[in-house]
């Protein structure tokens, strides 16, 4: 096996998925390696969420090859699938709390999934990732409802954290933040990635997590990775969509 592959934390192999008879994902292969963070890129409604769904196995595939941390989840037992996502923690782009949850409940909710716990320790380790993403342990008893934009992406992290996960998936954690609120969201998942040693996949359209939060970039165009790199191979590609992104006027913005 080469040595690329012992670090790639998830692996995409040939994966194709459909939905009636539209192909939304085209043999498309991807790795991400192990403490990086890949953000994931391309045009609206390429397929993004959906290889993210697919990855985490909500979307089923018509052919192809997934592995999480070696593990292939088509072949794994359900003890196996359960240890696999116990090692995970995700942030949904949309309905990132439930609404009729409190702060408290919304970060409890995975550990109440996966531990046998008692109340006290699921105390304990609410207050410690709150703090872990910021926000102070008055914010505990809030709903949802009672928090600004910001607040209820960094609650929605914290229960992405919830069980110390190694591998973090965020589908765009900063839509919808200003651009200062969305630049310190940045920063603490920079942060939370070097001092915890998570691997991060990141789906966004937001340029500047691009170029502060990330490592490497993949691009998803007609169903497949139509490049992967950095933003100077990004911004080198002759890829008439890249060009675009990368170079063109809302780029320049970012970088002036
Ligand atoms: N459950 C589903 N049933 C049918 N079609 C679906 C389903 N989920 C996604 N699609 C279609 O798959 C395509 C890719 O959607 P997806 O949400 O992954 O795009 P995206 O790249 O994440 O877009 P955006 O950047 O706008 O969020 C779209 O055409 C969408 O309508």
């Amino acid at each position: 096996m080469a040595e690329q592959d012992i670090d790639a934390i998830i692996r995409v192999r040939d994966v194709t998925v459909q939905f009636g008879t539209t192909r939304v994902l085209d043999g498309l292969d991807l790795d991400v390696k192990r403490g990086e963070i890949l953000g994931f890129v391309g045009p609206s409604g390429a397929g993004k969420s959906v290889l993210t769904r697919t990855i985490i196995g909500l979307v089923p595939k018509v052919s192809g090859r997934i592995e999480v941390f070696g593990v292939d989840l088509d072949a794994a037992s359900s003890s196996q699938r359960r240890a696999v996502e116990r090692r995970w923690g995700i942030l949904f782009q949309q309905g990132a709390l439930f609404s009729s949850l409190t702060v408290r409940q919304n970060i409890q909710f995975p550990a109440r999934e996966y531990l046998r716990v008692s109340q006290r320790l699921l105390d304990e380790i609410m207050v410690a990732k709150l703090v872990m993403v910021g926000l102070k342990p008055e914010v505990a008893d809030r709903y949802p409802s009672e928090l600004s934009g910001g607040m209820i992406k960094r609650v929605a992290l914290a229960r992405a954290l919830a069980l110390d996960p190694e591998l973090v998936f965020l589908d765009e954690p900063t839509s919808g933040l200003d651009p200062i609120g969305a630049g310190d969201f940045d920063e603490l998942v920079r942060t939370l990635q070097r001092t915890l040693g998570l691997t991060v996949f990141m789906v966004t359209h937001d340029l500047d997590s691009l170029y502060t939060a990330c490592d490497r970039i993949a691009v998803l165009g007609n169903g497949k990775i139509i490049a992967a790199g950095s933003i100077a191979d990004m911004k080198a590609s002759q890829h008439p969509w890249l060009q675009q992104y990368f170079n063109g006027k809302r780029a320049r913005a970012v970088v002036a």
